[in-house]
Formats: C-alpha cells, structure tokens, sequence
C-alpha cells in the first residue's frame, strides 16, 4: 500500500499492567473511510486515545503521513523504496495532544462539545480558531474564514441553520455541527468515537451518506457498535479483539468469518439473512 497516511505498528499500551493494546498493527490509508469495530474493550477507544495523544504508549510507533495532497491528486503517492514505505511523517506516540491537534489530527467524542449559547455558524468559527496564535483569535473573522466556517456548514447540510443557537438543535444536528468544527480545521485525519449514538433512523441515514461524501478528500476513522449501521456504510472494517487486530477487509468478507462471528457479531443481534 503506497498511500498510507497513518502507519501503526507494535502498538503495546498497558493499565495498571494489563495489556489493552497488545503488539497492535494498523495501516490506513490516504482518504479512507476506515471502520474499528470489536466487543466492549476491545481496544477501540483506547487505539482512538493513543492515535490523538490522549494515552501514551509503553512501545511502539505510530506514524502519521500529513503530506498535503498536490491540487488535483486526492491520493498521491508515498516514496516507496524496494517495495518498502518509506515513511518520513511525524511519529504520533512522541507529540504531545496539542501538537497532534495542529498537526491535523481532529477528533468527535461522542458527548457532544458545543457551546450552547453560541451560534451554529460561531461554534464552527470558534473551531476555526483553535490553530491560531492568541492575538489572531481576538480579531474579527477574515473574509475567508467566514468562507471556510459556510462552507464547513455546507457540507454537514446545516447552513441554513447557521444562525440558530446551538443549544436549540436537535441531537443528530449537534453531531453534525461538531462534525462541521472539525471540518473548518481542515484535519487530515478525522477521529469519530460513535458518532451515531442516540440518533434516529433518519438521522442515521444523513450521516452515513455525509461519511461517505466526506470520505476520498478526508482520511476518516471511526468507531462503532451499531451494526446495521456498519453494514450499510462501511468499507473496509478493522475488527479489534482483546487489543490485536483479529480480522481486516470488506464488511461483506468480515460479517461471514466464523472467527469474527464468534468473537463479536454473534454476540449481536444478527439479520435473519446473514445466517451462514
Ligand atoms: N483509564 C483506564 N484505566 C484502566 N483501564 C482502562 C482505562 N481505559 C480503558 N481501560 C480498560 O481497557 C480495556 C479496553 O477499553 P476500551 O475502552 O479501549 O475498549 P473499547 O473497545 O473502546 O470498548 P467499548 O466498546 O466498550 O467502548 C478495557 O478492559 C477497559 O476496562
């Protein structure tokens, strides 16, 4: 794989001794919209915290590519030598969790963090603002930025609620606004801790269809348990057990392997139709 943006490899973390990620492998690349599913503690949100400097690592590494892609080219390519990558980014276990947010990694938690009393359209320009040095987040917002703030608001479908306050949205509005804050930041990476929780089916619906429009210019990496949801929007699934990664590939592949239907999908509620 000649694209990869984000290269884990030997991934060890431990909590009071008890390895959570062990010797993890993880490879994804440029513009992929890349599912981490897998049974409760798993790993998933411990990978999430490693990957945004929230928890560090005993050992291995976690490189991260920010390469921008030249205009035209959403996926170019890495230098490969002798079929290796080489791989010059930045390594992520070393950076401090401010470092990794300017770097361009950007994460949604799933509680929502939006000021209530403020605007949609001026959360999304206080998210704006996060990269900026002190003096330049007191003046008033540039023509351009106020460009990037309407048009993050474009693309999660919410411009025409810019002026509403954000405490009046509803609860998929507020995921998708939080979504438009990471936007505007232009990351390359975009971490997504189950951003379908407490949605409706609609609601539901919108996302996946916004993940998928997102996905190619953005490199996405999400976590989920809502298996309907998996199966309808997912590409490539990376399943997570007792902190290895037990399976990767197409969802198609993934939900008819005995292993994975062992460990995880069959503690689900299974379709009728997927019955093997
Ligand atoms: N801060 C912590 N201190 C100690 N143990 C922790 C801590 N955070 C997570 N763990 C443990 O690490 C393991 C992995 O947890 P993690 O939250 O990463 O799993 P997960 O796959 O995200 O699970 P879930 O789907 O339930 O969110 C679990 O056994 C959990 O109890």
């Amino acid at each position: 794989m000649s694209d990869a943006i984000l290269k884990i490899e030997q991934l060890c973390v431990s909590f009071d001794g008890f390895p959570v990620l062990d010797n993890l492998d993880l490879v994804v690349a440029r513009g992929e919209l890349r599912f981490l599913i897998g049974p409760n503690g798993a790993g998933k949100t411990t990978l999430m915290d490693v990957i945004s400097g929230k928890v560090r690592a005993r050992s291995g590494r976690v490189l991260f590519d920010p390469t921008v892609p030249a205009s035209g080219d959403p996926y170019p390519p890495s230098v490969e030598i002798h079929g290796e990558i080489r791989f010059e980014g930045l390594e992520l276990s070393r950076m401090r969790e401010d470092a990794i947010v300017r770097a361009g990694i950007a994460r949604k938690f799933q509680t929502p963090s939006v000021f209530n009393s403020l605007s949609v359209a001026e959360n999304v320009a206080v998210a704006a603002s996060y990269r900026d040095r002190f003096f330049r987040q007191l003046m008033p917002p540039s023509a351009g930025r106020r460009e990037r703030v309407r048009d993050a608001l474009a693309q999660v479908g919410l411009l025409e609620r810019a002026g509403v306050h954000a405490g009046a949205l509803s609860h998929g509005e507020r995921q998708w606004l939080e979504i438009a804050m990471l936007l505007v930041q232009s990351p390359r990476i975009m971490l997504l801790d189950e951003p379908i929780a407490g949605m409706t089916k609609q609601e539901r619906e919108r996302t996946g269809e916004l993940l998928h429009r997102l996905a190619g210019a953005h490199t996405i990496i999400i976590t989920e348990h809502d298996m309907d949801f998996v199966r309808q929007y997912a590409r490539t699934v990376t399943v997570l057990h007792m902190g290895q990664v037990l399976r990767e590939g197409p969802i198609d592949e993934i939900q008819q392997d005995p292993v994975v239907r062992e460990v995880y999908l069959g503690r689900q509620k299974v379709h009728a139709g997927d019955a093997a």
